[in-house]
């Protein structure tokens, strides 16, 4: 039987630069990691295409992945339903593939519950004055949005130590590369325990 992948999860406030770290860290040829797609009831933006970016589905269709148990974790974030396909992380994982989430921080609570042995990773801003001035740069949020996430986001922070690492978002670069030598780090702290190590001593 394959060792079974390690599952990354990569949460942090709204605004910090999740989605854009992720997408980095998969635009470059290294990567070794399969993104799972989220289901979302959220409208598609410009140039999103269903079943790339997102699983765009109503809320009925969403309230029946919730009720099949269909949904790893869920979360109800900004007025729409976000949640994780279980079937594909169960089956990648199994198939010894390393499979990395990029969820918001309920979402990220729900899944330390359900999978102890993931690696979670916080991402941080440099500072909240600096997190304020990306989500007002971002342009999607009104001047009210903005206040609610920053209380929220307060609160977010405080529990980052429930996480393995925190990164700070500093340059989308450094972030990206302190990522993926976290998971390099977290493989090879893994191998201690590594049934192909104890094989290999059987032998002779
Ligand atoms: N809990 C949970 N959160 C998700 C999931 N997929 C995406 N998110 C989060 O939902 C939030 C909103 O995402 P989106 O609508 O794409 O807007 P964004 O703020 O531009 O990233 C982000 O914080 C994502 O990390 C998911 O499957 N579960
Ligand atoms: N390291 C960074 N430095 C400066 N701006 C950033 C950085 N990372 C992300 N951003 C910008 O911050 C805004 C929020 O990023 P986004 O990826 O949408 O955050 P999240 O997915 O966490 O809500 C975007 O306008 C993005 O271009």
């Amino acid at each position: 039987m394959k060792e079974r992948g390690l599952l990354i999860v990569l949460s942090g406030p709204s605004g910090v630069g999740k989605g854009t770290v992720r997408k980095e860290i998969f635009s470059q040829t290294d990567t070794k990691f399969e993104y799972s797609i989220s289901v979302t009831t959220r409208k598609p933006r410009e140039g999103e295409v269903d079943g790339i970016d997102y699983f765009f589905r109503t809320r009925e269709e969403f309230e029946e992945m919730i009720e099949n148990k269909k949904l790893l974790e869920w979360a109800e974030f900004v007025g729409n339903y976000y949640g994780t396909p279980v079937d594909y992380v169960e089956k990648t994982l199994s198939e010894g593939k390393d499979v990395f989430l990029e969820i918001e921080v309920q979402g990220a609570i729900q899944v330390r519950e359900i999978f102890p042995e993931g690696l979670f990773i916080f991402l941080a801003p440099p500072s909240l004055g600096e997190l304020k001035n990306r989500i007002v740069t971002r342009g999607t949020e009104t001047d009210d949005v903005i206040a609610n996430r920053m209380k929220a986001a307060k609160a977010e922070i405080e529990l980052m130590d429930a996480y393995d690492y925190v990164v700070e978002n500093d340059t989308v670069l450094h972030a990206c590369e302190r990522i993926k030598s976290i998971v390099t780090a977290e493989h090879c702290r893994r191998e201690r325990v590594s049934p192909r190590y104890k094989k290999m001593l059987e032998v002779e």
